[in-house]
C-alpha cells in the first residue's frame, strides 16, 4: 500500500514567527522519532531562517521569488524530490511573509493530484501587535494580505502578545474570529503553544475549506527513514529586485493577477558587506529604518565584537543572537518593504563599512 507523507503549509506575514513557531515542530516531531524535512521560500536570494534550523533536517530552499507566483511551478518538483531523497515523514512549507496562502493552497493541491502526500492544513502565525495596528487604519496592501492569511489559515497562532496589552486582547479575538471562525485559535510568545494539540487540531483540508465548518482530524503514519540533505536553488540575479521573474515558468495562470495585486507593492535589498562594521552604528542604523522597511535579517561580523551576530528586525523591534553558521556564510543583508530608498539605504550602509574599515586598519 503506498503511503501519504503529511504537509501543513506554514503562513503569516514577514517576521510574524513563522521560523519560530517552525522549530518548536521540528522539536516536537524528532522528539517522536519522526523526521520532519522543509520545503524554505525566501524572497531574498539568501536563505537566513535556515540557519536557525537544525543541519540534520533535510530542507530544500526556494529563493528569489514568492512560491505563490512567480515560483509556484517548481513547488511541486520540490515536494516530489524531497520525497524521493528523504522519505521524510512530514513535510511542512514555509511560506514567504507576502504569499498569497490560498496559491500556495492552490500549488499543494495541484501537487497532490500526482504526489503521494496528504495537505493537512494552513498554520497562519500573527503578529498580533501589527494586526492591532493595521486594523486601526483598515487599508493598505499588508493589511489585506495579513486579512487574506487569516481567513485562510486552519489553525491560527496569535503570537507576540507580550506586545499587546489585555484590553486590546478582545479586540483582537473579535477581529480574527470575524475573519475566520473555522480556525482553533491559539494565543502565544514566541510561539510556546501545545504543539500536539495544535496538530491534532488539523484535520485534511477541503476543496471549500474557506467556508468549512467541521474539521475532521487525521493522524500522521509513517516510518522513520533518518538521512540528510539540503538542496538549495537560488537565481542568479541583482542585489535588489522586483519579485516578479519573467523568465520563471508559470504552471498555472488563472490566478496570476490576482496573486500579484497581494504583493506587488513589496520590495528587497539584500546587501553584501565588504567587512566587518562597527556594532552601536549598525544598531543605530537599523533603529532608524524608514517605516516602509517592514523586515530585515542578517548574517554580520562587528568591528568591536568577538563573534559573528544573526540579527532579525521585524516591525520595529530588532534582536541579535550570536551564531556560528555551519559552512561559507557571508555577511549580508536582506531588506524587505515597499518603495522605500534603495540608494539611501545603500549610502548609510557603505559609510558604516567605511568607518568600519578605518577602525581594522
Ligand atoms: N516580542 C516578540 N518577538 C518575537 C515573538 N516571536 C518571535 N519574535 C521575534 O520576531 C522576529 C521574527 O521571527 P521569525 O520567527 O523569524 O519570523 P518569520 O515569520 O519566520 O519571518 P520571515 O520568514 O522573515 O517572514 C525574531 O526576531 C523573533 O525572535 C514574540 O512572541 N514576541
Amino acid at each position: 500500500m503506498s503511503q501519504t507523507t503529511p504537509i501543513y503549509i506554514l503562513s503569516g506575514f514577514l517576521g510574524s514567527g513563522k521560523t519560530t513557531l517552525l522549530q518548536q515542530l521540528i522539536d516536537h516531531w524528532q522528539g517522536e522519532g519522526l523526521l520532519p524535512a522543509v520545503i524554505m521560500n525566501e524572497v531574498g536570494d539568501v536563505n537566513l531562517d535556515g540557519l536557525q534550523v537544525q543541519e540534520q533536517v533535510p530542507m530544500t530552499e526556494m529563493l528569489s521569488g514568492c512560491i505563490c507566483c512567480s515560483i509556484r511551478g517548481d513547488l511541486s518538483g520540490e515536494i516530489a524530490g524531497l520525497i524521493q531523497r528523504e522519505a521524510p515523514d512530514v513535510i511542512v512549507v514555509e511560506a514567504t511573509g507576502i504569499a498569497n496562502p490560498m496559491e500556495i493552497l492552490e500549488g499543494v493541491s495541484e501537487a497532490a493530484l500526482y504526489l503521494p502526500i496528504d495537505l493537512r492544513g494552513i498554520m497562519t502565525v500573527v503578529d498580533s501587535a501589527h494586526l492591532l495596528e493595521l486594523y486601526n487604519v483598515q487599508k493598505g496592501k499588508t493589511y489585506r494580505l495579513m486579512q487574506e492569511q487569516i481567513r485562510c489559515a486552519s489553525a491560527l497562532i496569535l503570537n507576540k502578545m507580550d506586545r499587546v496589552t489585555e484590553d486590546e486582547e478582545g479586540l483582537l479575538q473579535s477581529i480574527v474570529e470575524r475573519w475566520n471562525g473555522y480556525a482553533g485559535v491559539w494565543k502565544a510568545v514566541r510561539c510556546r503553544v501545545d504543539i500536539p494539540a495544535l496538530l491534532d487540531a488539523l484535520g485534511g483540508v477541503k476543496a471549500d475549506w474557506t467556508r468549512a465548518a467541521d474539521n475532521e482530524s487525521k493522524q500522521a503514519a509513517g516510518e522513520l527513514v533518518p538521512q540528510n540533505g539540503r538542496e538549495q536553488k537560488a537565481e542568479p540575479h541583482g542585489e535588489s529586485q522586483p519579485l516578479h521573474h519573467p523568465h520563471h515558468a508559470h504552471k498555472s495562470h488563472h490566478h496570476e493577477s490576482h496573486a500579484h495585486e497581494s504583493h506587488d507593492h513589496v520590495m528587497v535589498y539584500t546587501h553584501y558587506f565588504k567587512g566587518p562594521v562597527e556594532s552601536m552604528a549598525f544598531e543605530r542604523l537599523i533603529a532608524n529604518l524608514p517605516r516602509d522597511v517592514y523586515r530585515a535579517k542578517g548574517v554580520l561580523t562587528f568591528s568591536d565584537t568577538a563573534s559573528r551576530f544573526l540579527f532579525q528586525y521585524a516591525f520595529r523591534e530588532s534582536d541579535f543572537m550570536k551564531i556560528t553558521p555551519q559552512g561559507n556564510v557571508p555577511d549580508v543583508a536582506v531588506f524587505i518593504g515597499e518603495h522605500f530608498s534603495r540608494s539611501e539605504l545603500e549610502q548609510a550602509l557603505l559609510s558604516l563599512e567605511q568607518s568600519g574599515l578605518r577602525e581594522t586598519d
